[in-house]
């Protein structure tokens, strides 16, 4: 970033609201600041150059991003947070959750390089063991599902999950209902005071799942945070080029190589190595007709 920034204090930007957002010091305390212009556009994650202004602030600069983690449908890009360590998609046994959503924001993590494991929660529910044989192509494809119960198991729940948050940055992902309030409630005891007085009144009687929040699990020495995040409907992938497709997607991956031609779509060409797959069962049909639909929705002209 420009140095004639680098005198000014380094902040985090912990929610964003709007053209508001919110950013946490060196100290811990947070500031309400607005970005200068539009070059300092910022996302939950990212380090800002800030400088106080009255008793609020102003976003100079952006630093540099590790990473961004992101949609994009034809007409717009919807940034869900900057510099991960890591994705928690989370899903359940009730609601039946969508796996053609899974399968894109694992895609989406896989593009921007941010890795990835799959919660399943309500594992109490007797729908349990059809959502584990739906994940199944999942765990086949060396994916990490751990299996919780939220509310049922939560000291079981907490035991698995936080080995594997400590010290992490994890953003969680899932469609509405599956837990994820009862996630951070769980593992954050003072989430209500993290979300603070300040970001109430910004949100003025908004539910507070309509903003990404940034949470530290370890408030003493801030480490571990959890970054939760609204539900979402739409999940574009058009950032991604077509060809890079399988690529992203492991279980075709670990079969494109083995196609006649170096630019096999792998729809109908002869001798491709991820229809043989297909129908060796090595692939699974559900992943397979995901990755035929986000393909044609890649390939789609703009008009
Ligand atoms: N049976 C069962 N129900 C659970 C479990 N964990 C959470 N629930 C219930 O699932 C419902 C949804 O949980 P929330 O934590 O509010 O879900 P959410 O993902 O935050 O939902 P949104 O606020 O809509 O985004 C609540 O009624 C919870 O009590 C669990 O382990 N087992
Ligand atoms: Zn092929």
């Amino acid at each position: 970033m420009s140095s004639k920034h680098a005198h000014l204090d380094l902040g985090l930007v912990v929610r964003g609201h709007g053209r508001h957002y919110i950013v946490e010091d060196a100290q811990g305390q947070r500031h309400v600041c607005h970005p200068r212009g539009k070059k300092s556009d910022c996302v939950v994650g990212d380090q800002v150059r800030w400088a106080p202004s009255g008793d609020e602030g102003v976003i100079e600069a952006v630093e540099p991003r590790r990473n961004l983690l992101f949609r994009q449908d034809e007409w717009k890009t919807k940034s869900f947070a900057a510099n991960l360590d890591q994705l928690l998609v989370l899903v359940a046994v009730e609601p039946v959750f969508s796996e053609s959503q899974l399968a894109r924001a694992l895609i989406a993590a896989e593009s921007a390089g941010i890795s990835a494991r799959i919660a399943l929660n309500k594992t109490d529910l007797p729908g349990a063991a059809a959502a584990r044989e739906r994940l199944q192509p999942y765990r086949d494809m060396g994916m990490e599902v751990m299996e919780v119960a939220l509310k049922a198991d939560p000291a079981g729940s907490r035991a698995l999950l936080t080995p594997w948050l400590q010290g992490k940055r994890t953003f969680v992902l899932g469609p509405s209902g599956t837990g994820k309030s009862t996630l951070i409630n769980l593992l954050v005891p003072d989430a209500q005071a993290q979300v603070g007085d300040i970001s109430q009144a910004l949100n003025s009687g908004r539910h507070t799942t309509t903003t990404t929040q940034w949470y530290w699990m370890d408030e003493a020495q801030p480490r571990t945070a959890l970054i939760d995040s609204p539900g979402f409907q739409e999940f574009g992938l058009k950032q991604i080029e077509p060809a890079q497709l399988p690529l992203l997607m492991p279980d075709l991956r670990a079969h494109a190589g083995d196609c006649r031609f170096y630019n096999c779509t792998h729809q109908h060409e002869p001798g491709c190595g991820v229809i043989a797959a297909l129908q060796a069962g090595q692939i699974s049909a559900s992943r397979y007709r995901i990755y035929g639909e986000i393909l044609e929705e890649l390939s789609r002209q703009r008009w």
